[in-house]
């Protein structure tokens, strides 16, 4: 470990931290099971995306909003079976409360909205990114944190909120460089498997827990799916309509099934109308397998996939107009999505599109005689001032300053020395075209 004034045991090489052995225990320095640390690279490309993500919020208008990572285990008790609320990161706090760390964010959003009640004018528009958890038995391995961001819309019923936010996402895309042959966006109606299960005079109060079911569609094995639905109280015959029915991948075949009076179809058709009109029809398909897993969308829901199919879906929403209504309110229209921070840095990586984000300093300030600390931070402050990043360095060898200069791909390096000083005057050396000059100091801060 470093010792006093930066002086290391001889043992180590300059710039790597290493702990000496000794009585002291060792603290484990890995984050808890399941999270992650971002140092500096990683936060660069973290706050990249989420750059793009608050920039694409801004051009739709939204506002940003945040909530607590800690709410009320009650906000997310549903029944249905879904597989986050089973995954729950919850605990007794020490005043005996039941709490959890947030497995999504759109009930604190409802929340939200219901606590400001008359004070807000709908519609609104509202935007965060924020981390959410789950826990689950590390046998998979999978981690129990990510960031996403949540697009919602409240107060609209009609599909132009969901053309809007397809908006959203296609404008995101784009700017990520990833067209819509990387990518598509399949969109389909919950109300599409609400009919089935009219036809089939399905009681409605299973409405949400056969969505949960189907959407594993794909991803257990059919006689799973069956045995489920059977299981909840599914007829045969209803199981039977039911697969049928979300195999389809046709709006004029839906059409033909349900009837064009259908508010499946009829929903559907007016999005693909709006589509046309966005530009970004290309982006989208129609796909009845498309549910999504969450128990309370009730209307259109979509999710956007990579076409080579090697990665799971890289954000999904839809409409959940009776949200409100579970929190003891009256119902609001509403519909958002939630586009995760870990399934898009793997599409990026895949086709190549990963930014090269280097870490950038203006200048250096380099103090060659420990006498001249004083001009030297006179010199860092008014550049400073001016809004420039100053770098301030001390006690290294002139070699090690050239060295880092180039790591951190500084513009100048300004070496403050006895021998100019004496005639007013600072050197400045610019890294990109090596020349050399003497300056005053307050030339430094003159717009170049
Ligand atoms: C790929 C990935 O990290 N997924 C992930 C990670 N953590 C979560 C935590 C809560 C809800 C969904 C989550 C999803």
């Amino acid at each position: 470990t470093a010792t006093k004034d930066n002086a290391r045991p001889p043992s180590t090489d300059n710039d790597t931290l290493v702990s000496v052995a000794s009585e002291r225990s060792l603290v484990d320095v890995n984050p808890p099971r399941g999270t992650r640390d971002f140092p500096p690279e990683d936060m660069r490309l973290r706050n990249w995306l989420f750059n793009n993500f608050r920039e694409v919020s801004r051009l739709l208008s939204f506002e940003e909003v945040d909530f607590p990572v800690l709410e009320s285990e009650a906000l997310f008790i549903r029944k249905g079976g879904e597989e986050i609320t089973q995954q729950l990161y919850n605990f007794e706090d020490k005043g005996g409360r039941r709490v959890v760390l947030r497995p999504e964010i759109t009930p604190s959003l409802a929340r939200l909205v219901i606590k400001q009640g008359k004070s807000v004018s709908l519609p609104l528009k509202w935007f965060t990114i924020g981390q959410c958890w789950r826990y689950e038995r590390m046998t998979r391995g999978r981690r129990r944190e990510h960031y996403q961001w949540n697009m919602d819309i409240i107060g609209l019923s009609k599909v132009r909120a969901e053309a809007e936010l397809i908006h959203a996402i296609v404008l995101l895309f784009g700017r990520l460089g990833i067209t819509s042959s990387d990518v598509g966006i399949r969109i389909s109606s919950r109300k599409v498997l609400q009919a089935v299960l009219q036809l089939h005079s399905i009681p409605e109060h299973l409405f949400a827990e056969v969505c949960v079911i189907v959407d594993k569609m794909g991803k257990v094995s059919r006689d799973v799916i069956e045995n489920e639905l059977m299981t909840a109280g599914v007829s045969i015959e209803a199981v039977k309509g039911i697969i049928e029915v979300l195999s389809l991948k046709s709006l004029s075949k839906l059409e033909e099934v349900l009837g064009s009076e259908d508010e499946a179809v009829t929903d559907l058709k007016s999005l693909f109308l709006l589509a046309e009109h966005y530009g970004y029809i290309q982006w989208i398909n129609f796909d009845a397998s498309v549910v999504r897993g969450l128990a309370y969308y009730t209307g259109i829901v979509f999710e956007a996939f990579d076409r080579e199919g090697k990665l799971r879906a890289i954000c999904g929403g839809g409409r959940y107009d009776r949200l409100f209504s579970t929190f003891g309110s009256d119902d609001i229209p509403a519909c958002g999505f939630g586009f995760g921070d870990a399934v898009i840095l793997e599409l990026l990586k895949e086709k190549g599109l990963l930014p090269d984000l280097i870490r950038q300093v203006d200048d250096i300030v380099f103090l060659l005689d420990e006498e001249l600390e004083g001009p030297a931070l006179k010199i860092v402050s008014s550049l400073r001032q001016t809004g420039r990043s100053v770098d301030l360095i001390q006690d290294k060898r002139l070699k090690w300053v050239f060295k880092h200069a180039e790591r951190v791909n500084a513009e100048r390096l300004i070496l403050v020395g006895n021998s100019e000083w004496q005639r007013g005057m600072v050197r400045v050396k610019i890294l990109a075209t090596r020349d050399e000059f003497e300056v005053k100091m307050d030339e430094l801060t003159a717009p170049s």
